[in-house]
């Protein structure tokens, strides 16, 4: 955060200045985040724009940032506050394009007029290709027209061509051409302008704009090659964006053409991986190996350069040192001998002469395998096993649905139907409760997690219902019993409160008259004798933890009562104290108010009571959904496209791990290494609330949210996962703000809100917008990397569709980034302005 600073105070204020509407007030600079401020000048935006970087921020202060409408640091879109909808998400989105490119496209400007030098000429190399991209300095005039652009056949008897660095220089090659590539200037024309798109070589990474781009890469018989590039390896970073035409492409060529382009990009030798590239099992790969891999039944998927191992008996396949990653073609002849260390596991369990990895390990144990230390498994093509020596074929490994779906959500490999001629095991037909996809690996898995009561069942629940998985009749039948049971655990919370407060009053009644001790006295927390067995009944069950037992019959029956303790004046009473009531969950009152009709047999649980009931289960323990939903926004779009089929709808394996399963030491937790994305799910109108500890003292519980957040970023697991935060329960707390002060929590001590802050949805803005970043500088202090802030309002569907459309965009991103092509690069990057330079990303 410190590198987008300002250096000064002064610096600050100037800053600052030029933000607010002349002669609104400074606010107070000791609290607020400036640079986070300059992050979120624009629309509001239901997720954020990452930090322009440093020297972005500085040529702020000279510039167009001062003609941004920030009316009022209040106003300082954090995120979505109000409703979420997908329509208007479209237009949000459009909108943050434009204010992104706004501060991308200044820090282009920045990089000529802050160098405070004379344009330099374009120099001309004579190659045709990456010529200009030697001077990096050049600012085209103003005048200078496209076509006097187009017109530069012989530019080096252009007045331009003066150039300053002799034609081929290496001095003019070396550090020019990764400061042109880096700010966005084309490499031929040398101009620069970084809201407009670029298409870059695959060879070495020159990028030009529509203008120039058939200039320099010509017919394209490979690819997008400069011409001088045709014939030279790709660059690998950029194999994946092989035969993925870009926006600008489609511009410039017609469809013909561009399927001609990406064809050749594809299939053209220059562009093939090379056999040296692959190591299997400790050993080069030879041509013709190289060729029995990629042309056997099922490869290897997205194949890159590196190390792999291969056991050709069971068709497993996996990087170096890494459980498997999936099941190709068996008994192909590539590679050395399988070592028994390949994917450093420490079971002491072996496969077929592999010592298998932990999760695989316990992956077999769930599926009942029996795999004692220093065992050794012979496991055949099709998944039948023996021990080894035995010749006594024991069962079929992925031949139960079970084990099968269990890989799946452990993201271990399991052959694709049909795959080695693998069978299905008659007795568990279900292998159809297994959906495709997950057999072929392509799902992303996420993680969602969060404190008890911050709102993971009902964002998993909203996932559900929004994309299209229903609830089975099992599922309705086990809401509804969790609803009933849930219901009698209120009253008792309530029955419990009254009879405190009950004998509060009377102490205190006792203090104020010390001669008049009457035990029969009144006081409004008094219930009648009926409902004082009722209460001593239910409270015993409670204390003996023995609800369940008792249910459903209970339910009906002891209905009526329900109704009428839950009308007594004493326990509205009581209810009113419910801030007092520390385990009183809002939804209280919604389900007793409906007592005898939930209790009754025909009660079906409407969507609204799904939603409002805690919980997705009554085990809390794990739930999991997959789902896809269209994800070709136009935002996909720019680095997407494929002009021979559209990209398949990525699946999204939602694992929603209740809080309660973290009780025992986090067994779960190191299942799920490699989740594309930790979720973590924080109710904002904790900051009040009070939390019981595992040793009974009472915690806020926003710090008790914190500690689990800081406890799972710092988890070996996810060292390398993006988190992506959901502050969830915005509408309670824009309802909470006005009455309670952020800084009843702690570490909310220093929230100072700019004021005037007009009415409490401003003051909820701001104080969440200093939640958010309280939560991001935590993460970047624990993980060096930038965290993903979304907001929430789980009960409303419209917000968590958002909230997912997010989710995804930040995946997408995080992948590109490793890939670091179209989208990473700059121009097209709808986050981040420059990628290497943000302090947010990791480092690779
Ligand atoms: N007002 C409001 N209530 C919400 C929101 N999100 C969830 N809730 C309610 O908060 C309660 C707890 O939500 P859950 O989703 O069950 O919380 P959880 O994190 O799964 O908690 P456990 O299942 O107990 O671990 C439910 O009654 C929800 O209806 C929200 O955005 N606003
Ligand atoms: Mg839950």
């Amino acid at each position: 955060m410190a590198a987008t600073e300002p250096e000064d105070e002064k610096s600050w204020e100037e800053l600052l200045r030029k933000m607010l509407p002349s002669g609104a007030p400074l606010p107070d600079a000791d609290h607020l985040d400036y640079s986070i401020a300059v992050e979120y000048v624009g629309p509001p935006l239901p997720y954020e724009v990452p930090k322009v970087d440093p020297v972005d921020i500085d040529s702020l202060h000279s510039a167009s940032i001062a003609s941004a409408s920030v009316s009022d640091l209040s106003s300082i879109p954090v995120a979505e506050p109000v409703d979420h909808n997908a329509s208007r998400f479209n237009r949000i989105r459009n909108e943050t394009h434009t204010s992104t490119s706004f501060s991308v496209g200044f820090s282009s400007e920045f990089s000529v007029q802050g160098s405070n030098s004379e344009p330099k000429p374009i120099q001309d190399t004579g190659g045709g290709g990456k010529r200009a991209a030697v001077v990096t300095f050049n600012t085209p005039r103003e005048s200078e027209t496209e076509d006097d652009r187009e017109n530069d056949g012989d530019r080096s008897s252009s007045p331009q061509s003066s150039a300053t660095e002799p034609v081929g220089s290496p001095i003019a090659w070396a550090t020019p051409l990764k400061l042109a590539n880096k700010r966005g200037i084309c490499s031929r024309c040398g101009k620069g302008n970084r809201l407009k798109e670029r298409e870059w070589c695959l060879v070495c990474d020159s990028r030009y704009c529509s203008n120039c781009l058939l200039k320099a890469m010509g017919s394209m018989p490979e690819g997008r090659k400069c011409v001088s590039c045709i014939g030279q390896p790709i660059d690998e970073s950029k194999r994946s964006s092989l035969g993925k035409c870009s926006k600008i492409l489609s511009r410039v060529c017609s469809p013909l053409e561009i399927g001609q382009i990406m064809r050749a990009e594809k299939e053209c030798p220059a562009n093939q991986l090379r056999p040296q590239q692959l190591v299997v099992n400790g050993r080069e790969l030879r041509e013709e190996e190289l060729s029995e891999i990629l042309g056997c039944e099922v490869p290897p998927q997205k194949l890159k350069p590196g190390r792999y191992w291969y056991d050709k008996d069971s068709g497993l396949w996996g990087k170096e040192g890494e459980k498997p990653d999936s099941i190709i073609t068996s008994k192909l002849n590539v590679g050395g001998k399988l070592r028994f260390d390949a994917s450093n596991g420490n079971t002491n369990v072996f496969m077929n002469g592999r010592e298998i990895t932990k999760i695989e390990l316990r992956v077999l144990k769930l599926a009942k395998v029996q795999c004692p230390p220093d065992t050794h498994f012979w496991v055949y093509e099709d998944g039948t096993y023996e021990e080894e020596g035995q010749n006594n074929i024991k069962g079929n490994i992925w031949g139960k649905a079970s084990t099968r779906f269990i890989c799946s959500l452990f993201s271990l490999p399991v052959p694709s139907r049909n795959q080695n001629g693998t069978k299905e095991d008659p007795a568990t037909t279900s292998s159809r409760s297994v959906p495709e996809y997950l057999d072929q690996g392509r799902v992303q898995k996420l993680l969602l997690f969060g404190l008890e009561g911050s709102g993971t069942s009902t964002i998993f629940k909203q996932a559900k219902f929004l994309y299209g998985n229903e609830f089975t009749p099992e599922e309705l039948q086990n809401m509804k019993l969790m609803i009933q049971s849930n219901m009698y655990k209120y009253l008792s919370i309530l029955l419990e409160g009254r009879e405190r407060f009950e004998e509060e009053a009377a102490s205190l009644a006792a203090a104020e008259a010390p001669s008049v001790v009457d035990e029969s006295k009144q006081c409004i927390y008094s219930i009648n004798q009926r409902f004082k067995h009722f209460s001593d009944w239910l409270l015993d069950i409670m204390a003996t933890g023995d609800l369940d037992a008792f249910f459903p019959a209970a339910t009906r029956e002891y209905a009526p009562i329900v109704d009428e303790v839950w009308k007594d004046s004493a326990i509205q009473e009581t209810y009113k104290r419910r801030e007092e009531l520390h385990c009183l969950p809002e939804v209280a009152k919604y389900f007793l108010d409906r007592a005898i009709e939930i209790s009754s047999n025909e009660y079906e649980p409407t969507e609204k009571d799904i939603l409002y009931a805690e919980g997705v289960t009554q085990s809390n323990g794990l739930a999991s959904i997959e789902f896809s939903f269209d994800d070709r926004s136009s935002m996909s779009e720019l680095y997407n496209e494929n002009y021979e089929c559209p990209p398949p709808l990525t699946k999204y394996q939602l694992i929603c791990l209740g809080s309660k399963g973290l009780n025992d030491g986090c067994k779960w937790l190191s299942m799920f290494e490699d989740v594309r994305a930790v979720i973590f799910c924080v109710a904002l109108n904790d900051y009040d609330q009070m939390w019981s500890l595992s040793n009974g003292r009472l915690h806020n519980k926003m710090l008790a949210s914190r500690d689990l957040f800081e406890s799972l970023v710092r988890h070996p697991c996810f060292s390398n996962t993006p988190f992506v935060l959901v502050l969830n329960k915005y509408d309670a707390f824009e309802e909470k703000i006005g009455q309670v002060p952020l800084s009843a929590c702690e570490w909310f001590k220093d929230f100072n809100p700019v004021k005037p802050h007009n009415n409490s949805q401003s003051l909820a803005q701001q104080a969440y917008y200093y939640v958010a970043v309280k939560f991001k500088e935590l993460y970047l202090s624990l993980s060096g990397e930038k965290l993903f802030v979304a907001q929430t309002r789980a009960r409303e569907g419209n917000s968590v569709d958002a909230a997912f459309k997010y989710i995804r965009e930040v995946l997408k991103w995080d992948e590109e980034k490793d890939d670091n092509f179209f989208a990473v690069n700059g121009d097209d990057s709808f986050y981040s302005t420059e990628v290497s330079s943000s302090p947010f990303i990791r480092q690779e």
